[in-house]
């Protein structure tokens, strides 16, 4: 056996791994499978041994009084075939949907494990998708591929049978033209052209993907009045799909798929040739009537070859589906996963300190975090402020471990993060940040998914804290309504306050919040103000602030510039320092003043 078919196999039986007990009923079916297609063949034996009854008695047919017996036989073989083979598929059937069902839950298990930093890399919503896939792939491989494996074995080894137990010369005759079909396609498959297929299916991927990506530009294109012109990519995949898929049909369906295509029918060809070569023998050795029995045997049986030729076929792809679908698996259930430790330290309060921490994204050349220690008290409120990339977002992100520290350590309560109880990390912090998602479920549920046991009551009272009542109100069904369907969406400020009500209701004692109020028009920006006033009383605070207003009354502010905190203190220390916050509080006002005067004008 070639290694590659070796690994075809091994895809099988890895894919077969996540079916646990139920491997069993995928073999039991393959069985089954295998034994139906025996009885199927029965019928073509019935066909021969009427005819032979029928050739034996010619022309007084009175005498053939067996070939009802043989009719029924064949009805009852038929019958019973199609019974077993509907219990094959029952017993693949419900293995598969149980695989299916493994590969979903061990892939979400998986993600559920990976640092938050992954999904930033990979969409979760493409991985999920990619299970999903992969899964649903992998029950089709299994509920009927798998039991035509070995249905189409036992087709052939009974066929082979067959056809060399009445007449071997005609029996070969018909095998050469599938011989010459097989040849044609492995030559199909194999060498060459197996990098074609590969290239092609590579193409394939890779059109998808840039297809995913126009789609999702198609509104930049629009504003910005480009022409479709400007998605190279999308051009470049598609001109090379058409280059790969031209070399692909040339060389897979120009000689051997049509030498396939041509034996797959043709065995009637051989048959008709090897017979009239037979005929005289058979005539002079006096046994004319068992030569024409066979001869029309045949015939006859000749047909079902291009179905087992046909069904090889189907067979070889399943095989590619296979390996296809594991390598898509593989991806979700080898993402990384975040080290945890087997004894756990728990935090003695409600600091959060950096002690001399660096972060180096992979692959980037420059740290975004280079050696910055802060420590925030119980209670207190710290601002990052700094120029954009000055590693706010990174500095707060190393909180919840989205990544780990490159060197040094992010500390809550006393404890390194890394040797916390994600669990108790997770119930000790809150986070807020920009791009808080919404489910697609109701405005209730949605609050909950912070805390799933509140009643509705605190769900409630998290909503009016974090200043929900007029979204509320002016939803049909109040917080029961679903968001995200038949109209009941939220602008960019209210879904911030709904996500502000999600993080009250989690009653954290340490809140990280992301204070994006960009999108906010000055109405929802005073609410979500407000909103943040209730989430922070009493609690903990590192506050990433993009506008200098918010951090005027923080505890102390932390400026971060190029990845390193160069100044520490409260505005007013700050101001007073004349350093880089200074100059951005005086940019601020002054940019502030401008937009005074520009309203003022403009009224
Ligand atoms: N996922 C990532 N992979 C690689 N580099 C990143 C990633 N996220 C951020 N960076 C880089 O790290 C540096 C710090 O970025 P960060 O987002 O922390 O800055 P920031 O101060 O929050 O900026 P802003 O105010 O614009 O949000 C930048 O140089 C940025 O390009």
């Amino acid at each position: 056996m070639s290694s590659k078919q070796g690994k075809k196999q091994n895809d099988v039986a890895a894919l077969l791994q996540y079916a646990g007990g139920y491997r069993k009923l995928t073999w039991l079916g393959m069985g089954l499978s295998g034994v139906a297609m025996v009885l199927g063949m029965a019928p073509y034996l019935c066909i021969w041994l009427v005819m032979r009854e029928l050739i034996a008695v010619a022309p007084d047919w009175t005498q053939a009084a067996g070939i009802s017996r043989y009719g029924w036989l064949a009805f009852a073989a038929a019958v019973a075939g199609i019974v077993v083979y509907f219990a094959a598929l029952m017993c693949t059937h419900l293995a598969a949907f149980r695989t299916a069902a493994n590969i979903r839950k061990q892939g979400m298990a998986r993600l559920m494990k990976t640092p938050l930093g992954f999904f930033d890399a990979n969409a979760s919503g493409l991985l999920r998708n990619r299970l999903d896939g992969a899964a649903a792939e992998t029950e089709t491989l299994l509920a009927h591929n798998l039991a035509d494996i070995t249905g189409t074995i036992a087709m052939f080894v009974s066929m082979l049978v067959l056809m060399f137990v009445f007449d071997w010369r005609m029996g070969a005759a018909c095998l050469l033209a599938a011989v010459i079909s097989l040849a044609a396609m492995s030559a199909m498959m194999g060498g060459k052209n197996a990098k074609l297929i590969a290239d092609y299916q590579k193409a394939q991927d890779y059109i998808g993907k840039a297809g995913t990506e126009y789609v999702r530009g198609i509104p930049v294109v629009k504003i910005f009045q480009q022409t479709v012109y400007s998605f190279r990519a999308f051009r470049q995949a598609i001109e090379d799909y058409s280059t790969k898929s031209e070399k692909f049909s040339c060389g897979i369906c120009s000689k051997p798929q049509a030498l396939n295509l041509t034996f797959t029918e043709a065995a009637f060809a051989f048959l008709v040739p090897a017979a009239l070569l037979i005929a005289p023998s058979a005539l002079e050795g006096g046994n004319f009537a068992g030569f024409i029995t066979n001869f029309a045997f045949y015939a006859v049986f000749s047909a079902i070859i291009s179905t087992a030729l046909a069904r090889i076929m189907f067979m070889a792809s399943g095989m590619m589906q296979a390996t296809n679908a594991l390598a898509r698996i593989n991806q979700v259930m080898d993402a990384p996963v975040l080290p945890v430790t087997a004894s756990p330290r728990k935090p003695k309060d409600n600091t959060v300190e950096f002690k001399d921490v660096s972060f180096t994204y992979d692959g980037a050349e420059l740290p975004a975090l280079n050696h910055v220690s802060f420590r925030v008290n119980p209670g207190e409120t710290v601002a990052l402020v700094g120029p954009s990339g000055g590693g706010k977002t990174t500095a707060a992100s190393l909180i919840p471990r989205f990544w780990d520290v490159t060197s040094g350590t992010v500390e809550v309560g006393g404890a390194d993060v890394r040797e916390m109880d994600p669990h108790v990390l997770m119930n000790q912090v809150a986070f807020v940040f920009q791009n808080n998602r919404l489910f697609k479920t109701s405005i209730l549920e949605n609050v909950r998914a912070a805390r799933p046991e509140a009643s509705r009551e605190e769900v409630t009272a998290a909503l009016k804290a974090a200043q929900c009542d007029d979204i509320i109100a002016k939803l049909p069904q109040g917080i029961d309504t679903l968001i995200g369907t038949e109209g009941t969406y939220l602008s960019g400020g209210e879904q911030q306050r709904v996500a502000l009500a999600r993080a009250i209701l989690k009653d954290a004692p340490i809140v990280v919040l992301d204070e994006a109020t960009a999108f906010a028009d000055p109405e929802n920006e005073v609410l979500i103000q407000k909103a943040f006033a209730s989430l922070t009383k009493g609690r903990t605070v590192i506050m990433i602030a993009h506008r200098l207003s918010t951090v005027v009354n923080a505890d102390r502010i932390i400026v971060l510039d190029a990845g390193q905190a160069v100044e520490s203190g409260t505005h007013v220390e700050l101001v007073k320092a004349g350093g880089l916050y200074a100059r951005m509080w005086a940019d601020y006002n002054q940019a502030a003043s401008w937009r005074i005067s520009t309203e003022g004008e403009a009224m």
